[in-house]
């Protein structure tokens, strides 16, 4: 069956369908992840995107039961080039074309996606419509370019109610902007009590569960759009909880203490993005997914120090309060998929919650 992939310039892009046949739109983006398709899928920081895997060919280890960052793929569509009907690997339990169409997740097949990226490179991104037919194309591209900017993704991939993952070690408050199951699999491995509680949960709710440090998950959209997850983190800062803040809780962060965030022109999306860190002069390569990134500029507004940059276009990637025991980076320290370079991290973090306590600095303690 054929099926096309709108863009709002009017591009239109002939290939075949493989997947759910539903029709959808979203915010056409590319990954250049070489492996790691399902993690990526069912990250939920792509709710309401399309994704365009740069590697040609995808899919031919399957799907497994590990691999999963969240149960229901948040993601509007993928697009391959090439894709694996009859894939190979022990772990495997079925093919991505039969898992896309379980899970009612549309498939574009067939097309050049080295040129659909090279468009979204120059352009930046774009909205498009997966179609079954171009009959209406006219029509498809007027709405895209008509539409309002989809906005409060956070609210569709939150959890509804907090639950609990008990462990013996340090308590930590995980507020679910769109979490990776990898974060919460890091936290556990280090004995952590976790407690997952909704994007909109209020500082005082959080405090009153005695947390000894709070993560501030990834998540879809425009961190400008989560008002209550900013003046949360601005009570928890008043309190000295220590706060680990990662992508969508790192740009959270900033725009609690007095810093901006602004809109990329296509994002950091893949396994390899390199980020300095700028204390040790260390280069680590990097698993990344975001669109939007804090302004260096604004730094000054904040009390915030940039503890980290990306090697290929110098955006901010780490920050570190100047006082308060809390600090962020703006890619993925537990990768899934990617590289484990930046596990240690979540140790970082760990030791500044064991300081604080020592310091005895936390409100509540
Ligand atoms: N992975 C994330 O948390 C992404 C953060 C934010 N939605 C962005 O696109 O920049």
């Amino acid at each position: 069956m054929k099926r096309y992939l709108i863009l709002e310039d009017g591009t239109i892009f002939n290939g075949l369908a493989f997947g759910s046949q539903r029709e959808s739109s979203g915010e056409v983006v590319f990954t250049t992840s070489m492996t790691g398709y399902q993690e990526v899928m069912t990250d939920p920081s792509y709710c309401d995107q399309i994704i365009c895997f740069t590697y040609p060919l995808v899919g031919n280890y399957g799907i497994n039961r590990s691999d999963y960052e969240s149960i229901r793929p948040a993601t509007s569509g993928i697009i391959v080039n090439e894709h694996a009907e009859f894939p190979n690997h022990h772990e495997g339990m079925q093919s991505l074309s039969s898992w896309l169409t379980a899970k009612d997740i549309p498939g574009l097949y067939g097309i050049d996606t080295r040129k659909l990226t090279r468009k979204i490179r120059q352009h930046g991104t774009l909205k498009g419509r997966m179609t079954n037919s171009i009959e209406n194309a006219e029509e498809v591209i007027k709405n895209l370019n008509a539409e309002e900017r989809i906005t409060n993704q956070v609210t569709k991939v939150s959890t509804k109610t907090p639950y609990h993952l008990p462990n013996s070690g340090y308590r930590v408050v995980v507020v679910d902007f769109g979490v990776k199951s990898g974060m919460l699999r890091e936290l556990s491995r280090r004995l952590c009590d976790v407690i997952v509680v909704p994007h909109n949960t209020s500082a005082a709710d959080i405090i009153r569960l005695q947390p000894d440090g709070v993560l501030l998950s990834n998540g879809p959209g425009d961190p400008k759009d989560v008002h209550s997850g900013i003046t949360m983190i601005q009570e928890l800062l008043k309190n000295n909880i220590p706060i680990l803040g990662i992508c969508l809780g790192h740009q959270l962060l900033a725009l609690a203490t007095g810093a901006d965030t602004e809109k990329l022109k296509f994002g950091h999306r893949g396994s390899n993005h390199p980020v300095k860190d700028l204390e040790t002069g260390k280069i680590a390569l990097t698993s990344q997914n975001h669109g939007y990134a804090v302004t260096e500029e604004s730094l000054k507004n904040s009390e915030l120090v940039l503890t980290h940059q990306a090697v290929n276009d110098g955006t901010v990637e780490g920050l570190k309060h100047k006082v308060k025991p809390a600090f962020s980076i703006q890619y993925h320290p537990e990768a899934s998929p990617g590289p484990q370079d930046s596990n240690p991290i979540f140790d970082d973090f760990l030791n500044m919650i064991k300081t604080t306590k020592k310091e005895g600095l936390m409100q509540y303690a």
